[in-house]
């Protein structure tokens, strides 16, 4: 499903003429199976975003390769990124990035919207979701309206609606108290068992990575492989 081959890349910091360059991921190998949850631990600095970035397709590699269901992401022309990105990846952040103008059941309808689905196939299958992650009774809550797991649960909705087979999460309980992340963790373990889901988190949290099948840790812009539990 994810095949990440010698990745490397780093970033120049400091004025032109006088840059220094930083390396960041240093031949970075990993591959991700239909139905797996990876987690990716490593200190802040570690490069765990800037990796997450190359893999969702928002940084090109310097060196390397990410190929995705078969796809060379590098290959796409830049007007097929973005329906590649939907077609592939559901995004779940730290801090929720919910629209705050809209619903929660608004904020989970977009990304049909934008795909371009009729309405009443929508407002059923944003319902229909809504249901399965707990949330219909504040359906019609703005974001400013519910709890951190409340908005947590609506954004792993958005993140589930069109139908993506690999959840990419930064952080997904980073916001949260330590008995939501819990109810965060649990869902995402039924989502992935029942609906055979592939996860990718990143976190710097060792209860967050427990939740995965196989855990990496950055370290020194190289992952080196960590030991494996299964327990919330
Ligand atoms: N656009 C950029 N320009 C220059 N340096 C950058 C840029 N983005 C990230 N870096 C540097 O690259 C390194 C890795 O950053 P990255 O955000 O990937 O780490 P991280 O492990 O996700 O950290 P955190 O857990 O704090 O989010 C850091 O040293 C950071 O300062």
């Amino acid at each position: 499903m994810i095949k990440i081959k010698d990745l490397q890349h780093h970033f120049k910091i400091g004025k032109k003429g006088n840059e220094r360059h930083v390396p960041v991921l240093k031949g970075v190998t990993l591959e991700v199976g239909k139905g797996e949850i990876v987690a990716i631990l490593g200190k802040s600095g570690s490069g765990k975003s800037t990796l997450l970035h190359i893999l969702a397709g928002f940084m090109s590699p310097e060196t390397g390769s990410v190929v995705v269901n078969g796809q060379e992401t590098a290959a796409l022309k830049e007007s097929q990124q973005a329906s590649f990105r939907l077609e592939n990846f559901g995004f779940i952040f730290q801090n929720f990035q919910l629209m705050p103008g809209l619903s929660a059941f608004e904020n989970v309808e977009l990304p049909l919207k934008i795909k371009g689905m009729a309405e009443a196939e929508r407002k059923m299958k944003v319902q229909k979701l809504l249901e399965k992650v707990g949330l219909e009774e504040v359906a019609g809550h703005y974001p400013n309206e519910l709890s951190g797991g409340q908005q947590q649960r609506v954004s792993i909705a958005r993140a589930l609606i069109t139908d993506a087979p690999i959840i990419l999460a930064d952080e997904p309980t980073g916001s949260l108290d330590s008995e939501t992340e819990k109810d965060i963790l649990l869902l995402i373990q039924s989502l992935n068992k029942k609906l055979g889901l592939t996860f990718v988190i990143i976190t710097h949290d060792e209860e967050v990575a427990a939740v995965a099948d196989r855990q990496y840790r950055l370290h020194d812009g190289e992952l080196v492989k960590g030991e494996q539990r299964h327990a919330v």
